[in-house]
């Protein structure tokens, strides 16, 4: 592995069924890269993970070609970078091996198959409790690191009950492979659209990309360097809309008008965009040439699913052999956590980027700052510090109060 630090203390289960320190809700890159931190300063804890792995996300619910798109600097992280043997965008598969070397060089071993139901905060007791199907779990400290990506969105296009071939989201799609020279719709044009298309067509499939709304396409790099590098190291010396005026002129200078390719841009520019509603922009991979050459057609937005296909808003109506969802991922956070209002109802905190991090009564949340990893390397830094000062200041945690985790069979 490329530059690390040894952990000072193993963290997690004791063999009394006693634990302690915070529950962190999710084993995905921002819940092993708290639980790292943790362990680094020394204050164990223990991960909540729904699913029977580790990145769940990236092992169970990407396609097989998936790299990162952004440059490994940006992706790796707190205390231990990416091989150095790694190209600048790791594969898929790559990344999962460094999130499994992670774990397993901090020692984590969170507990799988617990999926959190419900966590509601005690002001009598002053502690947290975090309920799965099996157990009910006690903490001072609730981590939530379930991600802005955990579940699908689906959304109800009129109709779609009533087409005869498969219907699947993005999150099910492995390859092309099974899409042979079919003629299939692909419903959303961010990057999950963008790259399934792409893929497609190396599969002789026709792809149609609906796109409904203004997009903004960007290439990977400019001149031999990262776009988004390039942009966060404009953002040192200047204001956010003349970064993205910047990156905009080179961009149409690299990639030519995209409007004329029925990719019209939003008005707000794409950094700012991104900070602002979570909307990340496409950074192209190749689909854009294929949409040039017409391979990639670019469709308005649906009207209806018909029985064999799909009428389209201009009128048209085409026949498709399958549907592809490609129509992006929502928080599942309202879902489970209870009675508290540090979350608005779409699951993302109401407080933005940097001061997302810290709720109130022991409330921490990892991986919400709509930045990538690279806001879940900061807030990770940031709880393990403001709970390690907790945790050796703190009377009651001395005394062993802090100590959480008591499992209670329901
Ligand atoms: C196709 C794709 C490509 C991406 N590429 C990049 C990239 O190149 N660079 C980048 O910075 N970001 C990228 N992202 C964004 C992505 O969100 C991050 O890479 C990263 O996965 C976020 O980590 P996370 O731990 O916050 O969330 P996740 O990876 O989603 O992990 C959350 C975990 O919480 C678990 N969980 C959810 N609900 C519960 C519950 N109720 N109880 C218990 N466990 C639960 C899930 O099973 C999951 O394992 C990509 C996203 C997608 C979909
Ligand atoms: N290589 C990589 O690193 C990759 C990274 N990712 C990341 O994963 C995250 C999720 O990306 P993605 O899955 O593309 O999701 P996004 O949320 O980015 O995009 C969803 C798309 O679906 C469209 N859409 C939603 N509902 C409908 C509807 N009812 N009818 C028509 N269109 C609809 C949206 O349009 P509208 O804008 O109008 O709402 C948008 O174009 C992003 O952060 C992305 O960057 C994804 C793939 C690859
Ligand atoms: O790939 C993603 O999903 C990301 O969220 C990474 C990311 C964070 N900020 C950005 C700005 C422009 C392009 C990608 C990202």
């Amino acid at each position: 592995m490329g530059s690390s630090k040894k952990p000072q203390q193993e963290n997690q289960e004791s063999n009394s069924g006693i634990l302690q320190g915070p529950i962190i809700v999710g084993a995905g890159p921002s819940g092993l890269a708290a639980a790292a931190c943790l362990s680094n300063n020394g204050v164990p804890s223990l991960i909540l993970e729904k699913s029977d792995c580790i990145a769940s996300l990236w092992q169970q619910k990407t396609y097989d070609r998936l790299k990162l798109h952004l440059p490994k600097q940006f992706c790796e992280l707190p205390l231990m970078g990416f091989p150095e043997d790694f190209p600048r965008y790791p594969t898929k598969s790559q990344f999962i091996s460094y999130m499994e070397s992670y774990a397993s060089h901090f020692s984590i071993k969170p507990k799988f198959n617990q999926a959190v139901q419900t966590a509601e905060f005690n002001p009598v007791s002053g502690f947290w409790r975090v309920k799965t199907q099996d157990y009910e779990y006690i903490s001072k400290w609730l981590i939530v690191a379930t991600g802005e990506n955990a579940e699908p969105v689906v959304p109800e296009i009129v109709g779609m009950d009533k087409f005869q071939g498969p219907v699947l989201h993005t999150s099910l799609y492995k390859s092309g492979s099974d899409f042979k020279s079919q003629r299939v719709l692909v419903v959303g044009c961010g990057n999950s659209g963008m790259e399934v298309s792409l893929d497609l067509c190396r599969y002789n499939a026709i792809p149609h990309m609906v796109v409904r709304n203004t997009v903004h396409v960007l290439p990977r790099e400019m001149f031999g360097f990262s776009t988004f590098g390039i942009a966060m190291a404009l953002l040192k010396w200047l204001p956010l809309k003349l970064v993205d005026s910047v990156v905009l002129l080179v961009a149409s200078f690299i990639l030519g008008n995209t409007d004329q390719l029925g990719l019209k841009r939003p008005k707000t520019g794409p950094i700012e965009l991104k900070n602002v509603t979570g909307k990340t922009p496409v950074l192209d991979v190749g689909a854009l040439s294929q949409i040039k050459s017409d391979k990639i057609k670019v469709m308005e937005g649906v009207k209806e699913i018909t029985r064999n296909g799909a009428r389209f808003m201009n009128g048209q109506e085409k026949e498709f052999d399958s549907i592809i969802l490609a129509t992006g991922y929502k928080s599942n956070v309202p879902t489970w956590l209870k009675g508290c209002d540090f979350f608005t109802k779409d699951g993302m905190p109401k407080t933005s980027f940097p001061n997302c991090w810290k709720g109130s009564d022991g409330l921490y949340t990892v991986g919400f700052t709509r930045r990538g990893l690279l806001g879940t390397a900061s807030d990770a830094v940031a709880i393990a510090k403001d709970i390690t000062q907790l945790w050796k200041t703190n009377k009651d945690c001395r005394n062993n109060y802090c100590n959480s985790h008591v499992i209670l069979l329901k």
